[in-house]
This record gives structure tokens, C-alpha cells and sequence, in this order.
């Protein structure tokens, strides 16, 4: 599908992501001590997992939040399930001890939902366009507002015509 708005694609295979969620666990080691991972879905939910592992946090929660219903395009913004009072309390209230971490931040729009629930949480996305990169304090590779990221998980294998048959007259 080609949207205009997004003419520059980022296919990122599983290898790459997980060096990606990897080098994500590695900026964030020794930043702070957190007790709790707060993934915002679905997007968060393999970055999370993969943070968890390395950083050993075994207390994961959810925010579920869904915004992009018509694939590219962006809707109102949906909260389906809030996070835990319980887990906004921990280590003084507000997401004090709360890690949030989702796969990528674009308009900022998600982020900036989740920083009222969660003020004093550490934010950390593993890709980060211009305009949502004020959101996020900590994240791996930046990409142009212009670009699409596509996830492992939403690709699938393709047969590749050879480049001769696609450039023969
Ligand atoms: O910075 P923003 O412009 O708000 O966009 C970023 C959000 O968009 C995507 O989620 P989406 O709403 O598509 O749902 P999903 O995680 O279930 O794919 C992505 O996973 C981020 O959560
Ligand atoms: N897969 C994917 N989801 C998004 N949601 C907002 N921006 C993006 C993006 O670049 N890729
Ligand atoms: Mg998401």
C-alpha cells in the first residue's frame, strides 16, 4: 500500500530487531532501577520482552492503546485498558519506578497519553521519529518522519523477480 505522506520504507527483519532491543537494554542499563515495565501494545509487547530479559524485570504491565486503525493513517487515539494503579504507585507514585517501552515513536501522540498516566517514568522506544523524539528519554535508532518502519511481525516472504526482468524494456 503507498501513502504519499510515508513514500520511504524501513523493513526491519527479527535479527535486527533483536540487536536493536538488545542495544535499547544495553543505553539502559545502569540509568536506573526499575521494578516495572510498562508496555504500551501491541507494539511494546516483543520490546518488552526482550528489555525484560536482559535488565532481569519480571513485573510486566500493560497500557493498551491503539491509534493507527487504517494502517498508515493515524485515528483518534483509543486507551483500552489503563495501567494498574498499583504499578503507577510503585517507588513514591506517578511511574517513579516504572520503565515504559514501546517499539517506536512517531507523532509523539502515544507517548504523550502514557507520560500523563506515568509522569515520572523513564520512556524508551527502540526507533524514534522527529516530532516524537522529545517524548521518549532514551531510544536506538532515529528515522525520518517521512519513513514507514515495518516490523517483522506484519511482513511475511515474498519471491523477488530477479533485477533483469524487472528492468527489461
Ligand atoms: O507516536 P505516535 O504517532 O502516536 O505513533 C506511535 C504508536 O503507533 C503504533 O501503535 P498503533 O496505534 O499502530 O498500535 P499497535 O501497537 O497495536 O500496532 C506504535 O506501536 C506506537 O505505539
Ligand atoms: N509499523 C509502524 N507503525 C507505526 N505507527 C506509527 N508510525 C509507524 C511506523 O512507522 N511503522
Ligand atoms: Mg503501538
Amino acid at each position: 500500500m503507498e501513502n504519499p505522506e510515508q513514500p520511504k520504507a524501513f523493513p526491519v527483519s527479527w535479527d535486527q530487531f533483536h540487536r536493536d532491543a538488545r542495544a535499547l537494554a544495553w543505553r539502559l542499563s545502569g540509568q536506573g532501577e526499575w521494578q516495572a515495565i510498562v508496555c504500551i501494545t501491541r507494539g511494546g509487547l516483543v520490546p518488552a520482552a526482550i528489555v525484560a530479559r536482559e535488565l532481569g524485570i519480571r513485573m510486566i504491565e500493560t497500557v493498551c492503546i491503539a491509534s493507527y486503525h487504517d494502517y498508515e493513517n493515524q485515528g483518534s487515539l483509543q486507551v483500552i485498558k489503563p495501567v494498574d494503579p498499583k504499578v503507577v504507585g510503585l517507588d513514591g507514585g506517578q511511574g517513579a519506578g516504572v520503565l515504559v517501552i514501546d517499539d517506536l515513536v512517531d507523532t509523539g501522540k502515544t507517548a504523550r497519553v502514557v507520560r500523563e498516566m506515568l509522569p515520572k517514568a523513564h520512556f524508551a522506544t527502540i526507533y524514534a521519529k522527529p516530532m516524537g523524539r522529545p517524548m521518549v528519554d532514551t531510544f536506538v535508532t532515529e528515522v525520518s518522519q517521512d519513513t514507514w518502519i515495518y516490523f517483522p511481525w506484519d511482513m511475511g516472504w515474498q519471491f523477488q523477480p530477479p533485477l533483469a526482468k524487472t528492468t527489461a524494456g
